[in-house]
């Protein structure tokens, strides 16, 4: 895939496009916001788990109903713009609040004097999350870009930048990891972040930084899946050392660094952790891909 380029600091002088989409009519209660995300992410799901089915009638017309369901809620655009409203201020703010406070607490900021901190915000809904913090240069890619200054661009098949200045000291998957409805792919996720920083074979002090945020109950509440495992997972896939972490009411937020290169890392199964009325089902899993 051809490289993209790198979009600059984003600045608000730029001319921006009028929005003409029409408005997206909201739930006045965010919990029903927040049941419909549920739905939409079941959906998402559901679909995944079709993608590699023979394409029978039986198949079809379930792919087509769900297509059918997730139009009607407003397709991607709704969901976005719904999760949109869920990171306003009103409502807590965007995730780049904690990862900030521990890059200060790490005193991070100050290797960057001479050169900007590159970070490359996967499914990002705004361009601007980081744009206070000046020794940030942010890339901003989404599957359905919601401003001009995102890319349109499918993380799991994003070819890492082929000029080593270009590589990343950041990857950021806020909330993007759960919206994969497949847990192999999430896994695959997980580990193609490592194509982007720079590689071991260098002689570099650069930190190469995972910041993996969650919903709560991916890792409080799922039969497959925990702390100690998502913990276990990452050090085997070369993120050894996880920096800090926190569990908000409804978010867990991680800060992970990538410590060694790990050549063949294990396959993770989908695996009863925990059973028990009430848990969910979420699970990543790996599989032995290039990746
Ligand atoms: C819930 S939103 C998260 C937004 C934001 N990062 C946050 O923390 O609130 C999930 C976003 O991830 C994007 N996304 C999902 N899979 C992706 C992929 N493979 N590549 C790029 N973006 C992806 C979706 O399009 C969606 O906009």
């Amino acid at each position: 895939m051809a490289q993209r380029k790198r979009s600059k600091k984003p600045s608000r002088k730029l001319p921006l496009t009028v929005d003409r989409r029409p408005e997206v009519q909201f739930k006045s209660s965010s919990t029903e916001t927040a049941r419909l995300i549920r739905r939409f992410h079941v959906l998402n799901k559901e679909l995944a788990k079709l993608k590699d089915k023979a394409n029978d009638k039986e198949t079809h017309d379930k792919r087509q109903s769900i297509a059918k369901e997730m139009e009607a809620m407003g397709g991607l655009d709704w969901y976005q713009r719904a999760s949109q409203l869920g990171q306003s201020k009103a409502r807590g703010g965007d995730s780049s609040k904690w990862l900030m406070g521990i890059l200060s607490r790490e005193g991070v900021p100050s290797h960057f004097q001479n050169r900007s901190m590159r970070l490359l915000d996967v499914g990002a809904l705004s361009p601007f999350n980081y744009e206070k913090h000046k020794w940030i240069q942010t890339t901003p890619i989404d599957l359905n870009p919601q401003h001009l200054l995102i890319e349109k661009q499918d993380f799991l098949e994003m070819s890492p930048p082929q000029n080593e200045n270009d590589l990343y000291d950041i990857v950021c998957l806020s909330l993007v990891v759960n919206f994969v409805g497949d847990p192999a792919d999430r896994g695959t996720m997980l580990k193609h972040t490592r194509e982007f920083f720079q590689p071991f074979t260098k002689d570099t002090t650069n930190q190469r930084l995972l910041y993996l945020v969650l919903p709560l109950p991916c890792i409080t509440n799922s039969r497959y899946f925990s702390h100690d495992h998502l913990l276990s997972m990452m050090e085997s896939i070369g993120y050894s050392k996880c920096i800090d972490y926190h569990h908000s009411n409804k978010l867990a937020y991680y800060l992970f660094e990538l410590t060694n290169a790990v050549e063949r890392p294990p396959i993770w199964k989908k695996k009863i952790l925990e059973d028990g009325k009430g848990r969910n089902n979420f699970a990543i899993c790996t599989e032995l891909k290039p990746h």
